[in-house]
C-alpha cells in the first residue's frame, strides 16, 4: 500500500497543497485531476521525493520516504515528468533501453534490448528505434519516455500528463497498455489527466485537487458529477452514462452563437 498522510507541501511562502491524506493500492489506476496551477506536478514531484513536505508523511509498503535515501525510494518509481524534452544525440532505442539504467551493467543484455524492442513495439513505434530522439515529434517523444518508465519495471508509476501531445489512437493505445500493466504486475499507477473523458475511462480512482485541498477521492461514477465539475472548472456540462455505468461528460457551450461584442 502507498499511504500519504496529511501531506503538506509549499513552493516557497506558497502552501501548494494541505492536509492530503490518501491511500492507494496495487493494481489500482489511479488519476489525478483538477484545474490549472492546482499543484498536480507538485504533488507528483514530491511523491518521487524530488520535493520535501512541510508536514505530514509518505509511505510505501509501511516503510517512510523520510527514513530512506532517495537513491532507494526512487527505485520503486517509474516517473514520467510533464516536460518531455529530449535534446540528446542518442537513438529511441538507446533511450528506451536507460530505462534500465539502475541494472545495466558494463554491457547490455539481449534481454535489456529485446524488452525496449517490445516495449516499442507494443505502443507502435518500433519503426522509430534507430532515429535520434532529437529528431521525434512531441508525440512520438512522449511514446518514447512512456516506453523507457515501462522498461524500468516499476512498482509505482508516477505519469504526469503522458497524453498531452498524442492522437485519440494513441491516447488510447498508451492509456490501454498502462492499465492492464497495471493490473498483470499489481503496479499502483497515478497519472495526471486534463481528459475527464479519458479519466473517466480508465481511472478505478480519481483523485481531484483544487484549491489546495483534495475535493474528492472514490471511483469516476462516485465523484465524477455536474455540480464538482461546474465548481471546479467554471463551465457547465452535462453527465451521461455509457452501458458499463462510465460517466460521459458533454461541455456545454454558454452564450451558444452570440458573437462577443467588439467595440469600435
Ligand atoms: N518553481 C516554481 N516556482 C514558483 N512557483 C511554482 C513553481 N512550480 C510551480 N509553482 C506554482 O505552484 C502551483 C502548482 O503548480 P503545479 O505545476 O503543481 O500545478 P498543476 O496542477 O500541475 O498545473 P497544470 O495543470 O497547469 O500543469 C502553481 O501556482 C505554480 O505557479
Amino acid at each position: 500500500m502507498f499511504e500519504i498522510e496529511q501531506l503538506q507541501l509549499s513552493i516557497g511562502k506558497q502552501a501548494i497543497v494541505k492536509d492530503l491524506s490518501l491511500s492507494l493500492f496495487p493494481g489500482e489506476l489511479n488519476v489525478i485531476i483538477g484545474p490549472n496551477g492546482t499543484g498536480k506536478t507538485t504533488l507528483l514531484r514530491s511523491l518521487f521525493g524530488e520535493l520535501s513536505s512541510d508536514k505530514g508523511e509518505i509511505r510505501f509498503q509501511g516503510k517512510r520516504l523520510s527514513d530512506q535515501r532517495l537513491t532507494h525510494w526512487q527505485q520503486h518509481f517509474g516517473y514520467m515528468p510533464q516536460n518531455t524534452q529530449l535534446d540528446l544525440d542518442l537513438t529511441v532505442l538507446e533511450v528506451v533501453v536507460l530505462g534500465r539504467l539502475a541494472s545495466l551493467g558494463m554491457r547490455l543484455h539481449d534481454e535489456d534490448l529485446t524488452a525496449a524492442l517490445s516495449a516499442l513495439a507494443d505502443l507502435g513505434i518500433v519503426h522509430l528505434a534507430d532515429r535520434p530522439v532529437y529528431s521525434l515529434s512531441g508525440g512520438q517523444r512522449q511514446l518514447v519516455l512512456f516506453a523507457q518508465v515501462l522498461l524500468r519495471t516499476p512498482k509505482i508509476m508516477l505519469l504526469d500528463e503522458p497524453v498531452s501531445a498524442l492522437d485519440l489512437q494513441h491516447q488510447m493505445q498508451l492509456m490501454e497498455h498502462l492499465h492492464q500493466q497495471t493490473k498483470a504486475n499489481n503496479w499502483i499507477s497515478i497519472v495526471v489527466l486534463h481528459d475527464l473523458n479519458l479519466a473517466a475511462q480508465f481511472a478505478d480512482k480519481l483523485i481531484v485537487l483544487a484549491n489546495q485541498t483534495l475535493q474528492a477521492f472514490g471511483t469516476p461514477s462516485e465523484v465524477l458529477n455536474s455540480e464538482l465539475i461546474h465548481t471546479l472548472y467554471n463551465v457547465p456540462v452535462d453527465i451521461h452514462h455509457g452501458s458499463d455505468g462510465t460517466p460521459f461528460i458533454r461541455t456545454i457551450r454558454s452564450n451558444a452563437g452570440q458573437l462577443a461584442s467588439v467595440p469600435h
